[in-house]
């Protein structure tokens, strides 16, 4: 199967220039990139007036708690989970994670998004989800030890990964879940940390989202968070993603220093749960890898990844006071290669070269505010949003043309949607 998308304004993200050129994918793949090519092709899509860039990944999310969006809102962060989420998910089903799934994927394809870092319960159902919608995910059984549930947990985490990790034609990688500092104690953390260095497994965490997290850490191990971390060992041996990571003080991002992995900063959610700002700016001049990532619905509302990368931006300038940092190209940086490194794929997605998977967004440039195009970094970072995305290609198969969704049935979604909302919240 051939696609050959013509005369795009493409940004590789290889590099800042964009140019007008042809992409040509063969199968899952990119097959060439050049100003212009001239064979035949299954499907031809028009490119003129769109721009073609790499699909956005999402490092950090909670998929189902699509369902939950907007059920509660302003709330501190701590009281929003225990009195809010914990017991709303306590009445979710396993049909209901799935419908949820597909919902956060329906709206991530809808907004540009072509992979993501999953960490919730019912694995199984999202990993259906993610076979059936396209997508490509990082999936992982989020685990809290705070009482003894007789392994239970831990059992479906490690059938989770022997049961999807290269699946869905290689587009499911998975993780281990360690939920955060606060929910897991020494013993079970340096237990997983273990597992995850002999299996050669990734490991997926919160870290200092909040001042709350902080002071709860101190009081009952005397560290930081990101100190109790380093000290089990955390940072040298696996490959980790961090969420958050708002409450870092120079000591803590130096123990993070030359880890494999990095940070998924979601500014949103920070934002809107009044946690505060990522030191963003000073991990990246320490070399440390920095992602994006939304959090789950249920706390940052949208899954517009365009709306993270402005904000991502936009916090960091007004955090020193100067518009010059994390420009543009830095930010669309962030949720392209930055992510793809977080979620341990940068040799398969993240930029557009020929032999990477296809992971390809088509945005529509002819609208009143992405026009005139004097800058198109600019325009991306600054003016875009996820309904400016007209087409979806993901592992070389079109998944949204037009702003139709192609692997999706979206009025059953939204009749399952609206009665499994209802029933969640009505059982509380
Ligand atoms: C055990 S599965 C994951 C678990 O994480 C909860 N969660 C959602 N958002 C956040 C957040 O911002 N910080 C910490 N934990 C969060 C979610 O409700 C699930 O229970
Ligand atoms: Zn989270």
């Amino acid at each position: 199967m051939r696609t050959l998308i013509k005369g795009a304004t493409i940004l590789t993200m290889r590099s800042e220039e964009p140019f007008i050129g042809d992409i040509l994918i063969e199968g899952d793949r990119i097959a060439d990139i050049q100003p212009s090519i001239s064979t035949q092709a299954d499907t031809v899509i028009n490119g003129e007036g769109m721009a073609a860039m790499p699909g956005l990944i999402n490092a950090h999310q909670h998929t189902p708690m699509s369902l939950l969006r907007a059920f509660s809102d302003d709330l501190r962060l701590m009281e929003w989970l225990d009195k809010k989420m914990l017991p709303a998910e306590a009445q979710m089903t396993p049909e209901d994670i799935y419908w949820g799934a597909k919902l956060a994927m329906a709206e991530m394809i809808k907004s540009g998004t072509t992979a993501f870092a999953d960490m919730y319960i019912h694995m199984n159902e999202i990993a259906a989800a993610v076979e059936e919608t396209g997508m490509r995910a990082s999936l992982t059984r989020g685990l809290v030890f705070l009482e003894n549930d007789g392994g239970r947990r831990m059992t479906e985490a490690l059938d989770l990964i022997q049961r999807w990790s290269g699946k869905a034609e290689g587009r499911i990688t998975t993780m281990l879940g360690p939920h955060s500092p606060y929910t897991v104690p020494p013993q079970p953390f340096r237990e997983l940390i273990a597992l995850a260095e002999q299996e050669n497994i990734p490991l997926h965490t919160h870290l200092a989202e909040t001042k709350e997290e902080v002071v709860k850490i101190r009081e009952t191990y005397n560290q930081t968070p990101a100190e109790y971390l380093f000290h089990l060992g955390m940072f040298e041996k696996a490959h980790v993603l961090l969420a958050h990571s708002v409450h870092l003080n120079r000591r803590d991002i130096g123990y993070l220093k030359g880890m494999r992995g990095g940070v998924s900063h979601n500014p949103v959610s920070n934002l809107k749960l009044g946690c505060g700002i990522a030191p963003v700016k000073d991990m990246i001049e320490q070399g440390i890898t920095t992602g994006l990532g939304t959090d789950g619905a249920g706390s940052a509302t949208t899954l517009d990844m365009f709306e993270e990368i402005r904000a991502a931006s936009w916090l960091q300038k007004l955090d020193y006071g100067d518009p010059t940092k994390l420009p543009a190209f830095d930010a669309l940086s962030m949720a392209t290669t930055g992510s793809a490194a977080l979620l341990n794929i940068a040799h398969e997605t993240g930029t557009l070269e020929a032999g990477k998977k296809a992971d390809i967004i088509l945005i529509h440039l002819k609208k009143p505010h992405l026009q005139p195009v004097h800058n198109l970094l600019s325009l991306l970072a600054y003016s875009a949003n996820g309904a400016d995305v007209d087409t979806t290609i993901i592992n070389g198969k079109i998944v949204m043309q037009g702003r139709q969704l192609l692997t999706i049935d979206e009025e059953e979604l939204m009749k399952q949607v609206s009665i499994r909302s209802k029933r969640i919240v009505e059982g509380i």
